[in-house]
């Protein structure tokens, strides 16, 4: 049966600092390393092994698959990495704090920036120390200034679509490593949520998340390993 799990990176320096991180490549903090790890285990436990990997280009979901894949002993495993799966981009907030974001301009304009569907933070500024279109990483490609959820899935699911999906239709164990946004992005397509209901649905960091497909590729209710 084809299997997808879906993993969140472990704990970031700043998911620790409570910063906007979006495109900007932080690494993973001991916690990430430990839930990562676990997250690995889990899968061996329940003996859930990926057949096939896919991650983002930011070390903070490289790293997490990789600890994870060495837990089960499936680093040996072809493992694919691509912009689509990076994180939402943060626009004009990355790198900013925040609870000091919602003091200065309230609770309520902070929630739209980082729940709402359709509306982007603030453009990142083109001389910004957070600009990526230097970056080796993203040579040849039109690098955003920020990105709405609806941005983030009008690249994410044409990847899953193009790249990932065949793979499951061999019947592969596929695992992708990613972010809370871009993650975000690919539930609200499988488990066909609505625009105005997706402002609920939190990931977690480091908690394996398992879709069975049918013979028709159709995806069943997604579970938390962990509840197995
Ligand atoms: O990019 C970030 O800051 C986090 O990974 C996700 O942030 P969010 O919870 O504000 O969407």
């Amino acid at each position: 049966m084809p299997t997808l799990i879906l993993v969140r990176h472990g704990q970031s320096q700043w998911n620790l600092e409570n910063r906007f991180t979006g495109w900007w490549d932080v690494d993973v903090t001991e916690k990430g390393v430990a839930e990562a790890r676990a997250a690995g285990q889990l899968l061996k436990e329940k003996g859930v092994l990926p057949t096939r990997a896919f991650t983002s280009v930011q070390k903070r979901a490289i790293k997490t698959l990789h600890l994870a894949l060495e837990e089960c002993d499936r680093l040996w495993i072809p493992e694919t990495k691509d912009w689509r799966l990076n994180e939402r981009h943060y626009g004009g907030l990355t790198g900013l704090n925040k609870a000091e974001t919602a003091e200065k301009h309230g609770e309520e304009q902070v929630k739209i920036w980082r729940r709402s569907f359709d509306v982007p933070p603030p453009p990142l500024e083109a001389d910004s120390e957070f600009d990526l279109a230097g970056d080796a990483r993203y040579a040849g490609i039109d690098v955003p200034n920020t990105e709405s959820l609806k941005l983030t899935i009008e690249r994410v699911i044409p990847y899953w679509q193009e790249e990932i999906l065949p793979e499951l239709a061999k019947g592969e164990t596929v695992i992708i490593s990613a972010h809370g946004n871009s993650l975000r992005a690919l539930v609200k397509h499988l488990s066909n949520i609505p625009d105005d209901e997706i402002t609920g649905l939190e990931i977690p960091t480091g908690q394996p998340i398992v879709y069975e497909f049918d013979a028709e590729l159709n995806p069943g209710e997604y579970y938390y390993l962990k509840d197995a």
